[in-house]
């Protein structure tokens, strides 16, 4: 397996890849044979034989319909087909399908849905280019008032493959067919839960048309960042695999002791936790293996920054339980700032970013060497307003451009966490269960990042294994799951991860 496998392809280029196969000799018309059989075997291994509606939309989804409504005939099946377009207006190759139907058709309306036991949604795939109106808006209501099952073809008709948004109207599907590699729509929310259950079949499309096409999104798997995972060396010490220094705030102390446990467990070296004097009995007494250092009596601004000046931190988290009351708020911008300033590799996450939300350019202009920022949504619309969900922007797009302003990965948080790289790179995570949506959580996240940091990874795959592992033991926990189980149900998920390269 390449990791070309879980390249994402926007619709565009899922066009280009359609007409690079046709350049390299599969002909469109075999191309579109092969995605309107694929579907209906998966309609025929998936649902026994009953009345199905195909609804056909006017460009090459709708000629995937003809293909897949000929073939569901062919099996017995009792098929109405339901056509809006013009035939004449249509690609050869869909000409040519629909010229094989051997069946009527009728202009589409809802009264179609009349004894239909099954939906197919062939209206409109990768071509979509504008909101769902009129007729097409009509059907889909009547669809999901209906409450028939759904087959989509390529995407449900109505969402946007790029960004996972719906444009208008979108008929939830059971099952969604797409060919050759998903597409982000499918994977960003609610794409994801509008597709259903999702399967990807190969059409014939050569995998050497993706050379051509400049790919920067990915699904988030092992394969794009296992060669660079930092296991263990036998002739390795401690000092080899890095050191984590964490701000401990005073009042809020277990969500920096979640991301210390996590940085150890994902394999740093060595963890310190640097903290308020007053609260240094709590932090000492309940850490057996991470060093505790007192900010000394005060706490001053200046103190975190002479714990800095030891150059063996090799990675800074700032953030979980760091506090913003009072003078806290202060102390942490400091220390990010002073973090910053002597080039040290940096996560910021939680109260290191809502520090900044009123001067949130002061935080981008110190970014200058490796960072990662971990903003949950609301994090996220303090430090980036501008790119906050009223906005309209899509997630991906607001992760992206957030990158390229900072100069940070930005790690944007959510059951479709996306990872955004400055140099235009991005990974979608999708292996995290709902369970994971519990307190602390996040900064078991930040301390894995850190540890993979420590450890050498660069920051955009320390993101990536980092969100990988924290969904991956999740899923191993459960339902019943918190934030305290994480770090130590890493073992058995390492364990497995590195039997696999093996
Ligand atoms: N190419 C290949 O070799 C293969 C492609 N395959 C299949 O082709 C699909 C892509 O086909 P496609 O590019 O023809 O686009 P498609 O989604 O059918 O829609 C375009 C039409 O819809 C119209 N339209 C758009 N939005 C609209 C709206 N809101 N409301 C109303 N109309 C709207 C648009 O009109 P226009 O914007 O031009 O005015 C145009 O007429 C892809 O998803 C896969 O299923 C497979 O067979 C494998 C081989
Ligand atoms: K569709």
């Amino acid at each position: 397996m390449t990791p070309n496998q879980h390249a994402l392809l926007t619709p565009q280029q899922m066009t280009q890849a359609d007409q690079a196969a046709v350049v390299a000799g599969v002909p469109a018309f075999r191309l579109m044979a092969a995605a309107g059989n694929a579907v209906a075997e998966a309609i025929r291994a998936r649902w026994s034989k009953r009345p199905v509606l195909v609804m056909a939309g006017p460009g090459n989804n709708g000629g995937d319909g003809f293909v897949i409504a000929e073939q569901l005939r062919q099996h017995g099946w009792p098929v109405t087909l339901a056509f809006m377009g013009q035939i004449d207006r249509m690609s050869e190759e869909a000409q040519a399908h629909a010229k094989a139907w051997q069946g009527e058709w009728q202009s589409l309306s809802p009264m179609q849905l009349e004894g239909a036991e099954l939906v197919v949604d062939a209206l409109f795939g990768a071509g979509l280019s504008r909101l769902i109106e009129g007729v097409a808006y009509e059907m889909l209501e009547a669809v999901v008032q209906s409450g028939l099952p759904v087959c989509a073809v390529d995407v449900p008709s109505g969402l946007d493959g790029t960004t996972g948004q719906a444009l208008g109207m979108v008929a939830k599907a059971e099952l969604t067919v797409t060919f050759f590699r998903k597409k982000p729509g499918h994977l960003i929310w609610p794409g994801r839960f509008l597709c259903g259950d999702l399967l990807l079949c190969d059409i014939g499309i050569p995998e050497s048309v993706l050379k051509g096409l400049a790919i920067n999104i990915m699904e988030n798997q092992v394969d794009l960042w296992r060669q660079d995972y930092p296991w263990p060396q036998q002739n390795g010490h401690k000092f080899h695999r890095g050191h984590v220094l964490i701000y401990g705030g005073q009042w809020i102390t277990g969500a920096s002791r979640l991301s210390a446990r996590a940085s150890q467990r994902v394999g740093a070296g060595l963890v310190s936790l640097a903290v308020p004097e007053i609260s240094w009995p709590i932090y000492a007494a309940s850490m057996l293996s991470v060093m505790v250092k007192p900010l000394g009596k005060n706490q001053s601004e200046q103190a975190f920054h002479q714990v800095l000046n030891d150059s063996r931190f090799n990675v800074v988290v700032i953030g979980p339980g760091a506090g913003l009351d009072g003078k806290d708020k202060d102390r942490v911008k400091q220390a990010v700032l002073g973090t910053l300033k002597c080039g040290r590799a940096c996560v910021l996450d939680a109260d290191a970013l809502t520090a900044f939300s009123e001067q949130p350019e002061v935080l981008f202009s110190a970014i200058h060497g490796p960072c990662v920022l971990t903003p949950h949504e609301g994090e996220f619309a303090r430090l980036f307003p501008h790119l906050s969900e009223p906005s309209g922007k899509d997630k991906l797009s607001r992760a992206k451009q957030a990158a390229h302003e900072t100069g940070a990965v930005v790690l944007l948080k959510g059951a479709d966490t996306i990872i955004a790289s400055p140099d235009g790179r991005a990974i979608i995570n999708t292996n995290a269960p709902a369970e994971l949506a519990t307190g602390g959580a996040g900064d078991v996240l930040a301390g894995f990042i850190a540890g993979l940091l420590a450890q050498g990874m660069t920051p955009f795959y320390a993101a990536a294994a980092a969100a990988w592992l924290h969904g991956e033991v999740a899923n191993e926990i459960g339902v019943g799951l918190i934030a305290e189980d994480l770090a130590d149900a890493l073992p058995n998920v390492l364990q497995r991860l590195k039997a696999y390269q093996d």
